[in-house]
């Protein structure tokens, strides 16, 4: 696979637990004693991967076959987050922004305890202390910059105010937003629960996304950006289903966190990539950031992101560098340090001032 656009890149929308490395899986599973379908990396790969076009229901599925492996072992939590940042140095990435949810990852004060785990102590918090942690050392090997979001899950909304409030504990330590994940096609309008988590976000200053139009109506756009006040959507490809929201969204400048691959095998879109929302995006200048979303359950990397960009919708090296400059200006980090990250890709881009867009 040719890399058609080696320069910093900005990621703001790719799962933790969707990004685990396949021999880590099998190396935790080995030293915890844990049986696994597939015994070599390739085995493995061959059960977690979505291969043809699927529902993000069954997608979401695919997480059951390792999160267990993972979740209450304190060492593999720091590790996976440790070569989660190492990966994204690899493949150009500067600055990410990486989600989970803690409590997926958690076997004490979570209930109910996932994936059939036995109790352990592993609480949700310090499940964020240690993957805070693991992407500070991360940072500091491969001299990128790593920031988390703390996922809500859709149909948890018992869980929310716990996200909320380690989202205030630990801003200072690497979170910097809250989002609201999960499968989107089960209920569509947004629970107390989630209300009241994001209504605390707002009063505190937290930032915020929320995973909407994915699968579901466009609809569920509006109540993220007008209910939830949403600051980005995640994926948000069904908007344009309803031109006067899309018109809106563009207008206000609203971010849209667009994965290419996933959006293909969750069924989300059209396979023919010739036909991607995205290029109705790209035509209209909006603002919105290219993402892995799972790369370890689509068995893919950025680059094939921005390779099918390229080859099927026509992207240019010019539409790149707009691209991730908007995903910069649309990131989460405190306004300093927001504009260091854009001249940054100013001189990586050989833009000065007046050349940008
Ligand atoms: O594309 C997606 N749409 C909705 N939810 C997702 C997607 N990818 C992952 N997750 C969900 O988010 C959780 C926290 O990281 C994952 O465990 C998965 O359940």
């Amino acid at each position: 696979e040719p890399v058609v656009f080696n320069k910093p890149k900005i990621e703001l929308h790719v799962h933790l637990d969707g990004a685990i490395r396949v021999q880590t899986i099998l190396d935790v599973a080995e030293r915890r004693g844990i049986t696994l379908p597939g015994k070599t990396v390739e085995e493995m790969t061959s059960v977690i991967i979505v291969k043809e076009p699927a529902t993000l229901t069954k997608f979401l599925g695919k997480f059951a076959e390792y999160m267990h492996v993972i979740a209450g072992d304190r060492e593999a939590i720091k590790r996976i987050a440790y070569e989660f940042v190492e990966d994204k140095a690899k493949e150009g990435v500067i600055y990410v922004e990486v989600r989970y949810s803690p409590h997926f990852l958690a076997n004490t004060k979570v209930d109910p305890i996932p994936w059939q785990q036995e109790e352990g102590d592993l609480s949700p918090d310090e499940v964020v202390r240690l993957v805070n942690e693991g992407l500070r050392q991360g940072e500091r090997a491969f001299n990128i910059k790593a920031r988390s979001i703390l996922c809500c899950m859709r149909h948890m909304p018992s869980w929310s105010m716990d996200i909320i409030e380690l989202c205030k504990t630990y801003r200072h330590q690497g979170v910097v937003a809250i989002d609201l994940a999960g499968d989107e096609s089960l209920n569509c309008e947004a629970f107390p629960g989630h209300r009241m988590a994001y209504e605390e976000a707002v009063r505190c200053g937290i930032h915020r996304t929320v995973h909407a139009g994915e699968v579901g109506p466009p609809s569920v756009v509006k109540e993220a950006v007008e209910v939830l006040k949403a600051e980005r959507v995640g994926h948000g490809y069904r908007t344009l289903q309803d031109q006067a929201l899309y018109k809106q969204l563009l207008a206000q400048n609203m971010h849209f966190e667009i994965c290419p691959i996933s959006s293909k095998l969750t069924g989300a879109c059209d396979p023919d990539f010739t036909k991607h929302p995205v290029i109705t995006f790209r035509n209209d200048q909006a603002n919105y950031s290219l993402n892995t979303d799972d790369p370890l359950i689509f068995n893919s990397t950025l680059n094939l992101d921005y390779n099918t960009a390229h080859k099927y919708m026509g992207f240019t090296e010019e539409e790149f560098k707009r691209l991730n400059i908007k995903s910069a200006e649309s990131c989460f980090l405190p306004e300093e340090e927001k504009r260091e990250l854009l001249q940054k890709l100013y001189k990586a881009y050989g833009m000065t001032r007046s050349t940008v867009f």
